[in-house]
């Protein structure tokens, strides 16, 4: 287990944190394959009903690294994003986050994952990749479309502007903004409500409305060849060296 991401069992809820505060929790190689072996585990392990995604000092996820952008062939086949996002697809268990701060990239489409979703009236939310010179990653483009609708899901993937989770909310993104001092004990209580039903059935339950897990993959991997090109252009390495230089 790495130390930039932890987890820990209570009450049949696996609760999932990043801590990489100094880089506002931006995901590493490290990080995705520290998150793939937590989730096989939690999916074998009998003792975990429900998983609970958490960020760490006011801050969920600035995405991935945008210095491994320049490092990295990110989404590469076999690569750490997207062992991930293979162990998270196929992940059989409700999954509930705890939202607050930045929720940016990956720190927002791994949202589109989980079945319940609480946030704060300071959590932002970002799907940057076009801005980035990049494309939509981990399913957004069918997830957010099947979501939210084309129109709606448009919006937020091509213009990218950032929004708040009063908007996020009536998109039907997330369940609930809860204050800043209670988020993630609702998030909690949540979780163990889930956890404390019958476990197989919930189990099937959470299957069968992700059932469409085949088209997630398809998009995925869809997705994937699109942000590997992308992430090599001029545009895109100009745009990740002017974030790290500022
Ligand atoms: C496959 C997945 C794809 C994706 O996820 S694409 C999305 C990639 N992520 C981003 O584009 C977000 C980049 N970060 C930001 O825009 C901002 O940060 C925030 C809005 C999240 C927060 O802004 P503020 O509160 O002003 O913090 P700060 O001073 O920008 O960041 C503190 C330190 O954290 C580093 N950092 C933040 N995000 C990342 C990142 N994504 N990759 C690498 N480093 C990051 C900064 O550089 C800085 O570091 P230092 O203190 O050494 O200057």
């Amino acid at each position: 287990m790495s130390e930039l991401v932890t987890s820990q069992l209570i009450n049949k809820v696996l609760h999932i944190s990043f801590h990489r505060e100094d880089k506002k929790n931006a995901l590493t190689s490290e990080m995705y394959d520290a998150l793939s072996a937590t989730l096989k585990s939690a999916k074998a392990n009998d003792e975990v009903n429900v998983v609970l995604f958490k960020g760490s000092e006011g801050c969920f996820s600035a995405g991935n690294d945008i210095a491994d952008f320049l490092k990295q062939p990110v989404l590469e086949e076999g690569s750490p994003v997207l062992k991930f996002l293979h162990e998270l697809t196929n992940f059989d268990k409700p999954m509930v986050a705890a939202v607050s701060g930045p929720a940016v990239g990956i720190g927002t489409t791994l949202l589109l994952h989980c079945d319940l979703v609480y946030a704060t009236d300071q959590t932002y939310f970002s799907l940057p990749f076009v801005d980035l010179g990049l494309c939509p990653e981990a399913g957004s483009s069918y997830l957010l479309t099947r979501q939210i609708g084309y129109v709606r899901a448009a919006e937020l993937l091509l213009l990218a502007e950032p929004f708040d989770a009063a908007k996020a909310k009536e998109l039907g993104i997330i369940n609930d903004v809860v204050a800043v001092d209670k988020y993630y004990e609702v998030a909690q209580n949540k979780a163990e409500k889930l956890a404390s039903k019958p476990a197989h059935a919930l189990r099937v339950s959470r299957q069968l409305l992700r059932s469409n897990s085949g088209l997630v993959s398809k998009a995925i991997e869809r997705e994937a060849r699109s942000f590997s090109s992308l992430l090599t252009s001029d545009e895109a390495k100009a745009i990740f060296k002017k974030f790290l230089e500022k």
